[in-house]
């Protein structure tokens, strides 16, 4: 018998032991240990016991989210681990249950989460929401065209200049994408001790002379030379982005900019007059979401102009979302009416931010079609005009 519950302060540390064990890892040091400590809230960290034994965990911090047209709030899953000697035995399954009520109870409509396996979370209802690809780019051969964005300032700064300006940076790049979410202050400080000290940053100032854009890199030095690996970029516009690649191509003794985590539709490959040059080296599911409560967090999110669909939602995890929903430009409601689709509530995930079209979910045979005309109803509704982007790990 698994017994569930939130976790007393003096039980966090061995709840990480547990979770670093389960990934392969060594428990935390002391140091590692005071920064995890600081993202942990009281409550929110639960553990699975068995005959009074802590055999599993998992965590959640309090979050919003970027949705097409909004932000809702949201619970960022992570720290799940179940002890090697206890696992396929329904703990991470009692785990799931016990967090999906908690997410309900603080009125987060949506639990987020970065997975360490693509296998795990789709049966507690998680799809695949945002993707991000790694993009190469050999130094020596790429030149930026005349056209594309360029303006304003790139000044360097180590780490410790630009920890205080940061955070307000990144909260000036938010714009309208969604899959952004936010990034407190813990955050900051585990981002930079994960880092260490051999890293960068570069801060962009616009002609206004308001810094909107930074990129945090370093050097790794391998078998192919020397590369400069992009561990964070983020700008304001285009052409903050623009000018701090264009910076990085530029620093001397690199043969290669290597960009971790980028959003889909970074328009590199027509900045650079060989594009070619931008090679594409991975594409990767980057956030899942859950919608926990299907129907504030369809009504989180604003909708393209198009006839309102009925979408009958399967889940068979949290079955009192399931039923038919009404999705139109003028808002969400339940409906008795006949579906004119029919999906899992994992495959909504995919639609949920706008990293899917319909109409590719009804190829991939995870959209059941009852009225085709109903298709490219749902593309233009939940269409979004730029791909979603989370590119924040946790
Ligand atoms: C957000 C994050 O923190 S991601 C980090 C996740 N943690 C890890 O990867 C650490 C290593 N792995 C583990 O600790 C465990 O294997 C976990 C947490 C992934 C799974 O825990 P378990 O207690 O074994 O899962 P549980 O027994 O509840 O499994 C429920 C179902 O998921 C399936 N499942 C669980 N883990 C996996 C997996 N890694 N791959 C494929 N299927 C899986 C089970 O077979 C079971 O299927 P069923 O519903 O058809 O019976």
């Amino acid at each position: 018998m698994i017994d569930v519950r939130a976790l007393a302060e003096s039980e966090f540390r061995a709840s990480q032991d547990l979770f670093r064990r389960a990934l392969l890892r060594k428990p935390a040091n002391d140091e590692d240990w005071a920064r995890v400590r600081g993202c942990l809230e009281v409550g929110r960290v639960l553990g699975a016991f068995d005959g009074g034994e802590l055999v599993g965990t998992a965590r959640a911090t309090s979050n919003e989210l970027a949705v097409p047209g909004g932000r809702v709030a949201a619970g960022a899953v992570t720290g799940v681990g179940v002890r090697a000697d206890r696992t396929r035995r329904g703990v991470l399954r009692e785990l799931m249950r016990v967090q999906f009520d908690d997410v309900r109870q603080r009125g987060e409509p949506v639990a987020m989460l970065h997975a360490s396996e693509a296998t795990i979370y789709e049966r507690f209802g998680y799809g695949v929401a945002s993707r991000h690809r790694k993009v190469e780019l050999e130094r020596a051969r790429v030149a930026f065209r005349d056209d594309a964005p360029r303006g304003g300032q790139v000044r360097v700064l180590d780490r410790k200049a630009a920890d205080p300006l940061l955070p307000e940076i990144y909260r000036r790049c938010a714009v309208d994408r969604a899959g952004w979410i936010g990034r407190d202050e813990p955050w900051w400080s585990g981002f930079w001790q994960y880092l260490g000290e051999d890293v960068l940053v570069a801060v962009h100032t616009g002609e206004d002379g308001v810094d909107d854009g930074f990129a945090v890199y370093g050097p790794n030095h391998g078998e192919r030379g020397t590369a400069l690996d992009v561990h964070d970029l983020k700008g304001a516009d285009a052409t903050a982005v623009a000018q701090l690649w264009r910076f990085l191509l530029g620093v001397d003794l690199v043969d290669r900019v290597v960009g971790h985590v980028r959003p889909l539709d970074e328009p590199l490959e027509w900045w650079v007059t060989d594009r070619r040059q931008c090679r594409v080296t991975e594409v990767e599911d980057d956030l899942w979401v859950r919608l926990v409560d299907v129907l504030a967090a369809l009504r989180a999110r604003t909708y393209g102009a198009a006839e309102p669909v009925v979408v009958e939602v399967r889940d068979a995890f949290l079955p009192d979302n399931e039923g038919g929903y009404r999705i139109g430009p003028d808002g969400v409601e339940r409906s008795a009416d006949e579906p004119q689709l029919r999906l899992d509530v994992s495959a909504l995930a995919a639609l949920y931010l706008g990293d899917q079209l319909a109409s590719t979910l009804v190829a991939a045979g995870r959209i059941e079609v009852r009225d085709p005309a109903a298709v490219a109803a749902a593309d233009r509704l939940f269409a979004t005009l730029e791909t979603p982007w989370c590119g924040t790990g946790f």
